[in-house]
Formats: structure tokens, C-alpha cells, sequence
């Protein structure tokens, strides 16, 4: 078994000796050393729910962990770019990172962006889909068991059953029923599935691409669309050794193993996330 740092992070959490890199690294502070020399060449991208934020029952209601966005705050100076990469629509993104400056924000798995505080842009061949959209939303509404929530988010609508956990079953039966009977894409996720247009985004493509500048990155997630975003860092590591790519995994007991495994690290929780960025802050400063 892989050793695992599931303490607080008053401890300083080994790096994950399953995974390919860095093998001559041995603690994450030791990685963030090997990262300061080329600080001003870093991307730090962080994944919203689950992440940033400690997840609760009302999606409209979690908010970021405390010192998680002082954190960020006091790290932008320090990277190339800060990015937050999310399934969440970028203006809910927008209105929970508050007064944020600088920060590049992703949402709805890269369909929408927004660059250091510009306008928000929407991928052009995801537009026709917002009708199909509102109106699988409405039919969620109408047909699945009390109990579902479903949130419409424009582009995509997602079925949860984390308040009537027995529902799961039947609402991703419905939901991949929905999709293939309306040619959509499905994504899992904790305690839900989502229904996104057939338009080939997910955060490893945008990852791909917010890396082609960069010399080094590191990606925060706790869910299984995370891992795409991993692969992506790997990728470009294998592509390109002098790369420095770090997989962050943020523990929980639903996808927890899953991302934990394909991760170089683990951390605890979101509120944890905060003290750890806060010594990243030192090493790089
Ligand atoms: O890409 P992310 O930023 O991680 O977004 C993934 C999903 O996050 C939200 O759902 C999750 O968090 C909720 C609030 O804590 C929780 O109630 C739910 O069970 C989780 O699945 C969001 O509501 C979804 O739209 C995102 O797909």
C-alpha cells in the first residue's frame, strides 16, 4: 500500500511513491524548494468544489475554506498565473472568490473563461445547446423523485442525491437514459451526475492548454474530472522532462482513493489547503 498523509498539515505530507514523479523528491515541501527557482514560470490551478471549498449539502451555499483565498492571494505575486478550473459556471466562480484580483477562472469544465478579471467567454459550439439544457432541467424537475436537486447551469445540468442518497441509482439511470436519447455527454462526480453538451472541453484540455507557457504546475482536485487534469500535467512532464508538473489530491471518502492514487500528494481537506499554500507562500517568496 502507498503510504498516505491523512494528519493535518501541521505535518508536512509525504509525496506519493506510486506515481511517477518526482522520485527525488521526498516531502511536499521539499517540491515546493524545487519549484522556487522557477516560480515566476508556475501555474497554480485549483479545482472549486471539494478543493477551495468544503462540500455541504446546498451547492448554492459552500463557500472557500478559511485562508485558502488570503493564500492564493499572497501566492499570486509569487506564480506566472493562478487559475481556477471548475465545473461551476464562472460567474458563480466569480461572486465566491470575491474580490480576487488576477486570477484566471474556467468553469463549466473550460466551456466558459474569463482572463484576470476580463469578460466571461463562452465556447461558441456550446451555445446551441443552453434551449436542450433548460428543458432537460425542466424535465429532471418534473419526472425525477423528491428528494433529487437539480441545478441548471446553462451549459450543463447536474442531478444530485447527496440529501436522499438511495435515489443515486435511479437518478444516473435517468440521467444517462436523458443523454443518450439527447446525444449529451455525462460526467460522475460526488453524489452526482452531470449532463454536458457533446463539445469535446474537460479540464485536462484546458489544462493543456494553460500549460504551453508554463515551466512547472501544480493542480489541486478531489474528483474523478480531476484526474483528466493530472494527466494532462504528465503528460507534458513525459513530453518534456525539464517540465515540473505536481497532482495535488484533497482527501474525502467518495472519489478520495480514486484521485488520491493518480496524485502525487494528498491533503487532508479544503481547510488544510489553506495552511499549506500559506508555507508554499514562504518557499516561493
Ligand atoms: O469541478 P468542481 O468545482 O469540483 O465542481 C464539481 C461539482 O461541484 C458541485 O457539487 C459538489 O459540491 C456540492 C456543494 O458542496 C455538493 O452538494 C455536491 O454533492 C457535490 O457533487 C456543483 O454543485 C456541481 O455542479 C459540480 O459539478
Amino acid at each position: 500500500m502507498t503510504p498516505r498523509c491523512r494528519g493535518t498539515l501541521t505535518r508536512v505530507p509525504p509525496l506519493n511513491p506510486g506515481n511517477q514523479q518526482p522520485r527525488d523528491l521526498s516531502s511536499a515541501d521539499e517540491a515546493w524548494r524545487a519549484n522556487a527557482g522557477r516560480a515566476a514560470g508556475t501555474v497554480l490551478f485549483f479545482d472549486f468544489d471539494g478543493t477551495l471549498a468544503p462540500v455541504g449539502d446546498d451547492p448554492t451555499a459552500v463557500q472557500p475554506a478559511p485562508r485558502v483565498l488570503t493564500a492564493i492571494e499572497a501566492l499570486a505575486p509569487l506564480v506566472r498565473r493562478i487559475a481556477i478550473v471548475s465545473a461551476r459556471p464562472v460567474d458563480f466562480l466569480r461572486d465566491r472568490l470575491g474580490g480576487l484580483a488576477g486570477v484566471d477562472l474556467y468553469g463549466l469544465y473550460g466551456l466558459e473563461h474569463s482572463h484576470s478579471g476580463g469578460d466571461t467567454v463562452t465556447e461558441p459550439a456550446a451555445l446551441p445547446w443552453v434551449p436542450t439544457m433548460a428543458e432537460l432541467a425542466e424535465l429532471a424537475r418534473a419526472e425525477l423523485p423528491a428528494g433529487t436537486l437539480v441545478e441548471f447551469k446553462r451549459l450543463s445540468v447536474a442531478l444530485h442525491w447527496r440529501t436522499a442518497p438511495q435515489l443515486g441509482e435511479a437518478v444516473r439511470e435517468w440521467g444517462q437514459a436523458q443523454a443518450d436519447r439527447l446525444g449529451l455527454r455525462v460526467q460522475g462526480g460526488r453524489m452526482v451526475l452531470e449532463l454536458k453538451p457533446p463539445v469535446d472541453r474537460d479540464k485536462g484540455m484546458v489544462i493543456g492548454e494553460a500549460i504551453q507557457d508554463a515551466d512547472a504546475a501544480w493542480y489541486f482536485g478531489d474528483d474523478v474530472s480531476d484526474i483528466k487534469a493530472f494527466a494532462a500535467l504528465r503528460a507534458r512532464a513525459t513530453a518534456e522532462p525539464s517540465f515540473f508538473g505536481m497532482c495535488v489530491a484533497v482527501a474525502n471518502p467518495e472519489t478520495g482513493q480514486e484521485v488520491a492514487d493518480a496524485a502525487d500528494l494528498t491533503i487532508d481537506s479544503p481547510a488544510a489547503l489553506g495552511d499549506f499554500l500559506t508555507r508554499a507562500a514562504q518557499h516561493l517568496g
